[in-house]
């Protein structure tokens, strides 16, 4: 299948004085061994300090990019993470810098809640040394964030999806890093939980952390992102701030669905409304 050409694709937004991104991506190629390469010679810069969302159709290569920019898939080109090459990251010290929380996560059999967030603590312990008070307060402290305290003695197995899933959250927080790449954080999550997920993110931005989160719900992106990728057939269509990005012909070219954007009277961000294309 060729391509879909995307029209109406917003210019480069001006960014001024910029500090340094936490990712620069230049000439990006990868994908999986034997296929073809999914993400095509990819220029990005993403923002440090900032929660970015990451947009696309299914199957554009959104997690193949988290999985790249975490050092997780074979690649070429260049990717500096914090003005870094990544392939000069040691493992350690780049699990102490970045946590990827991947779309579906596999816990080890009977593993309790408080034991999967503890785990997050590993790339701060040497072998064999015993937890700290520091491990467990940051355990503690992200069980509480994402209101775990009173499963945080049950089997992860036994939790729902959505508590399911703020485990694994609670995990990547205690693993304490700068930069925190999440594919798809609030899929299983009702509508209250996801907007608790995407104001943490918010807030752990606010707070000097780097997020990246590849999200589906437009309009909660555009809510509570700072920055916006958006990508179609491997390749990145848009960035920028939400309403640079999501404008309506855009939306409806990538998406291939027509649509309506207005303008939230509060916050002043797009809200995306899909049209019934049953509806002449
Ligand atoms: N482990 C894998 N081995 C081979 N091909 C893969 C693998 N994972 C993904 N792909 C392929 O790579 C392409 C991009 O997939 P990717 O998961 O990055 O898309 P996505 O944008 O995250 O999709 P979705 O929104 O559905 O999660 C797809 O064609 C998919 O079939």
């Amino acid at each position: 299948m060729s391509p879909t050409p995307i029209n109406a694709t917003p210019p480069p937004e001006p960014v001024g004085q910029t500090p340094q991104p936490a990712f620069r991506v230049r000439n990006l190629s990868a994908g999986y061994p034997g296929r073809p390469q999914v993400l095509k010679d990819l220029n990005l810069d993403l923002p440090a300090e900032k929660f970015t969302a990451v947009l696309g159709p299914n199957g554009c290569g959104k997690s193949t990019l988290l999985l790249a920019l975490s050092g997780l898939i074979k690649r070429t080109g260049d990717i500096e993470v914090l003005g870094m090459d990544l392939h000069r990251y040691p493992g350690r010290s780049l699990a102490r810098t970045l946590s990827f929380l991947p779309q579906t996560p596999l816990a080890p059999e009977g593993i309790t809640v408080r034991n999967l967030v503890l785990r997050g603590r590993e790339p701060h312990r040497s072998l064999l040394r015993p937890l700290t008070g520091k491990d467990t307060a940051a355990a503690e402290s992200a069980l509480v964030r994402m209101h775990l305290e009173t499963l945080a003695d049950s089997p992860v197995s036994e939790l729902s999806g959505g508590q399911r899933q703020r485990a694994w959250i609670a995990m990547t927080l205690a693993q304490d890093t700068h930069l925190l790449m999440l594919d798809e954080p609030t899929s299983y999550l009702d509508i209250a939980h996801q907007v608790e997920i995407l104001s943490t993110c918010s807030t752990l931005a606010a707070e000097g952390r780097t997020v990246v989160a590849v999200l589906h719900d437009l309009t909660l992106a555009a809510r509570f992102a700072d920055h916006i990728v958006v990508m179609a057939n491997g390749k990145i269509t848009a960035t920028g701030s939400p309403s640079h990005v999501l404008n309506v012909e855009f939306l409806t070219d990538v998406f291939d669905l027509p649509c309506r954007v207005i303008t939230d009277p509060d916050t002043g961000t797009p809200v995306i409304l899909p049209s019934d294309p049953r509806t002449p």
